[in-house]
């Protein structure tokens, strides 16, 4: 039985990060247009070519962004939001770039979580706007890859319920409306691609894998099936991944010529659903068998198992090896990874690794290669040599419930906090991290490279710290943050100083945009060495007279941006991490840093795609939470940071965390998570983000006093902080300095309202 090759997407990322140098030589005037299509193109070229060289039968199309694919497709669909003033037509690149990162003038669209990854894609805004194909990139990139390099490209674009369910600014009653708009506009793209010549198209429909509502059920088939009615001729694979997929056995009968599924991160629930319910014999099943989130080797012995199984219930030659996901999600190649150790190193499979396993995987489906069983014993063998080096407890701690918590109620210690530090009403502070300019990260790159020594090194750090400690007091915030210039990224910068984690020289992912992290490697038990941030913090607060709070990473999030180890439940990591976390808390109290924030951004992200299973996840994510930031004094204040929100849901489980002050991204989305807090349901320390950090835009003083003022007419104004959505980071001095002093200067006034 034949098996073939198959990809769902591929980093665009490049091996040493290519694509994002351009991306910002455009953007700061150094590269032209032009010079910026041919530098893509080239990028573009190089990443098919890698895939048809590594034997990929069926590669994806149209995947390659100057951005986000998400933000492509609102482009190709003409959903331009109106303060753009776009009339029509092909989206020009310099709306295109406004769109995702808003201009002098106007702001950028929101920005969030895709599903539960790090990656973030644009959210379509739909507003009045009915969808209407403005070009067909698609087409174009079905032409390329054909021209340039003869391969049969396979055009991928997210699916119509996807897309408007990762859309926003319309009523929930239009949403059957509005699908069938926006079939109408895919039918148009599919009769351009199928007379073209177009063979497959691989239409991503993620959300199937979240908690459908029933009356969504009707609507989905109806896309499907207008879109089998009006372009038989093309084929659709609808593929899903992130989670096992929800209603499989109605999703198996939609009309379409192939159904793609995750055999990873499904929880063996799409492998019972195929045993129990099969599948139709005329449909092509995209088996993602390969991780496509994790870098970690695949165990062919135990892969082949599942593939004989897969192929039980299939029809002839019906099956794609695939990844369980896109590779936008995992780094490019092992090979640019001279230092690791050796034992790890062979244990690890990026996405060019990915490809040959998926060959290796179809050989020995098909019997071909000669060598199973040597093949499958050296495989064996890589997985076997982890265990050897003491990296890993041979029993591992049990999971055991580790509910702690403050000694006294979140009030009686608000009481004696707010005697500690009389602060002002609305009283402003950031959320960590200033201006990490290329100064900055030159430092660190000299330090590597040997032309810095530590202490000099230290020293410039410390200089960086002065510089912004003298900005913050003059511009007048109330807490003021050291500013994270030691840090690479928050939580490399962790990884690289606890035990069990490895870091790497190249393993760029994707983040948003040009942006991209390196997660660390969890490989072995979690431990603490020594401290972290203590130095530099101390320092900080050595330098003024207002409190500086510590600043670390939390254990939810430390793990969540990690690659994990698989060999142990999350919840277990988790809490090893958690211990860690505890003794940094403990030392910087004992040097005497007595607010100190502990960021779980990833808290949310972390959230399982399907609602039955969030409890669970929410349990010991808050217990992480709780056993890391518990053994502190009362007087001790606990802030916590989480950005990109959505938190309407799980409100009770960030109150649960227990912290006294948290603060939360809201300008980006508008302040929707208003509604959440009518009930009164947060009664704790809240600082609403009231400005977009991801932004070159400074924004207005009346725009920030505009979301202070809603939103202190539904919290309490003795519980209510002022700080930006997130850390500064990103930004320049200028606009940062600019943009902060506008915000104390709309605290103030905020400040004067409440108290007049
Ligand atoms: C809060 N966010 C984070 C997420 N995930 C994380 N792991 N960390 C986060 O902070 N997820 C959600 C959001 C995503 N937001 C961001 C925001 C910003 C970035 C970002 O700026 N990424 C940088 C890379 C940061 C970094 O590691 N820098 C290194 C230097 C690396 C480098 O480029 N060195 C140069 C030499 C220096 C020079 O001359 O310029 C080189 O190697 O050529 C460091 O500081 O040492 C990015 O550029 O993409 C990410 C996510
Ligand atoms: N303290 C971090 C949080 C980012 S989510 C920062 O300011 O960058
Ligand atoms: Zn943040």
């Amino acid at each position: 039985m034949q098996l073939k090759t198959s990809l769902l997407g591929y980093p665009r990322i490049g091996e040493k990060r290519e694509w994002k140098k351009a991306l910002e030589a455009h953007w700061t005037g150094n590269l032209s247009s032009e010079d910026l299509h041919a530098e893509m193109k080239h990028i573009r070229l190089n990443h098919l070519k890698k895939q048809q060289d590594a034997g990929i039968e069926i590669i994806p199309v149209g995947d390659f962004t100057y951005y986000d694919h998400i933000l492509d497709a609102t482009a190709m669909f003409g959903l331009v939001p109106e303060r753009f003033e776009y009339d029509g037509g092909s989206v020009s690149l310099e709306t295109y770039f406004s769109m995702a990162r808003g201009n002098k003038d106007v702001p950028a669209s929101e920005m969030t979580k895709w599903y539960n990854t790090n990656y973030h894609y644009i959210v379509p805004e739909i507003g009045n706007k009915a969808p209407a194909l403005s070009e067909n990139y698609l087409l174009a990139a079905y032409k390329e890859a054909k021209e340039e390099l003869g391969i049969e490209g396979k055009p991928v674009i997210i699916g119509p319920y996807s897309f408007l369910k990762l859309a926003k600014h319309y009523k929930n009653d239009a949403f059957p409306e509005l699908l069938s708009q926006l079939t109408d506009v895919y039918v148009q793209l599919f009769q351009e691609l199928a007379d073209e010549g177009v063979q497959w198209v691989q239409v991503d429909e993620p959300s199937l894998v979240t908690t459908i509502p029933e009356e969504d059920l009707p609507l989905i088939l109806k896309t499907y099936e207008t879109l089998q009615n009006e372009v038989p001729q093309l084929n659709v694979l609808l593929q899903t991944y992130f989670e096992a997929v929800s209603h499989y056995e109605k999703v198996i009968e939609l009309p379409v010529a192939g159904i793609g599924l995750d055999f990873v991160h499904d929880q063996g629930k799409n492998l019972h659903a195929l045993q129990t319910h099969g599948f139709p014999k005329d449909k092509v099943l995209g088996a993602g068998v390969i991780d496509g989130r994790n870098i970690w080797k695949a165990k062919l012995k135990d892969k082949l198992v599942l593939v004989k199984e897969i192929q039980k219930y299939v029809g002839d030659d019906k099956v794609w090896l695939q990844p369980s996901a896109s590779l936008l999600h995992t780094p490019v190649t092992v090979e640019n990874e001279p230092t690791l150790d050796e034992t790890l190193k062979q244990a690890l499979s990026f996405a060019d690794e990915k490809m040959e396993e998926l060959r290796t995987l179809q050989q020995l489906g098909i019997g071909e290669s000669e060598a199973n069983d040597k093949q499958l014993e050296d495989n064996e063998e890589i997985f076997a040599a982890l265990k050897t080096k003491g990296w890993r407890k041979e029993e591992p701690d049990p999971t055991t419930s580790t509910d702690v918590g403050r000694s006294l109620s979140y009030e009686e210690r608000r009481k004696k906090q707010l005697e500690k530090w009389p602060l002002p009403k609305l009283p402003t502070t950031t959320i960590g991290s200033f201006p990490q300019t290329r100064d900055v990260r030159r430092l660190r790159a000299r330090l590597k490279k040997g032309e810095l020594t530590h202490s000099e090194y230290q020293s410039a750090i410390q200089s960086h710290i002065k510089t912004w400690i003298d900005h913050q007091e003059e511009i007048g915030l109330d807490v003021l943050v050291h500013g994270e210039f030691e840090r690479n990224d928050m939580v490399e910068y962790f990884g690289e100083r606890l035990e069990g984690f490895a870091f790497t020289k190249n393993a760029w992912v994707q983040s948003y945009g040009s942006r991209g992290v390196k997660p660390p490697i969890i490989y072995g038990d979690v431990r603490f060495k020594e401290p972290m941030t203590v130095e530099e913090t101390v320092y900080a607060q050595s330098l003024t007279d207002k409190p500086v709070k510590g600043m670390l990473t939390g254990p939810v999030t430390i793990l969540n941006w990690s690659f994990e180890r698989d060999d142990l439940p999350k919840q277990q990591v988790a809490f090893q991490i958690a211990e860690a976390i505890k003794e940094e808390v403990s030392a910087l109290e004992n040097a005497g840093i007595e607010m100190i924030q502990i960021d779980e951004p990833a808290l949310r992200e972390g959230l399982p795609l399907k609602r039955e299973d969030w409890s669970s996840y929410l349990e010991w994510a808050v217990q992480a939470f709780r056993l890391s930031s518990s053994y502190v004094e009362n007087t001790t204040q606990i802030h916590t940071h989480m950005c990109y929100s959505e938190f309407q849901d799980i409100i009770d489980a960030i109150s649960a965390l227990d912290a006294d002050v948290i603060s939360i991204e809201t300008s980006r989305s508008q302040g929707d998570i208003l509604e959440t807090f009518e009930d009164n349901v947060y009664d704790k320390g809240i600082g609403l983000g009231v400005y977009d950090i991801h932004s070159p835009r400074v924004p207005s003083e009346e725009e920030m006093l505009h979301i202070i003022r809603r939103a202190l007419s539904v919290l309490p104004a003795d519980l209510f902080w002022v700080n930006p959505d997130c850390g500064l980071k990103t930004r320049n001095e200028e606009e940062t300095v600019a943009a902060l002093k506008k915000m104390v200067n709309a605290a103030q006034q905020a400040r004067a309202e409440v108290t007049s």
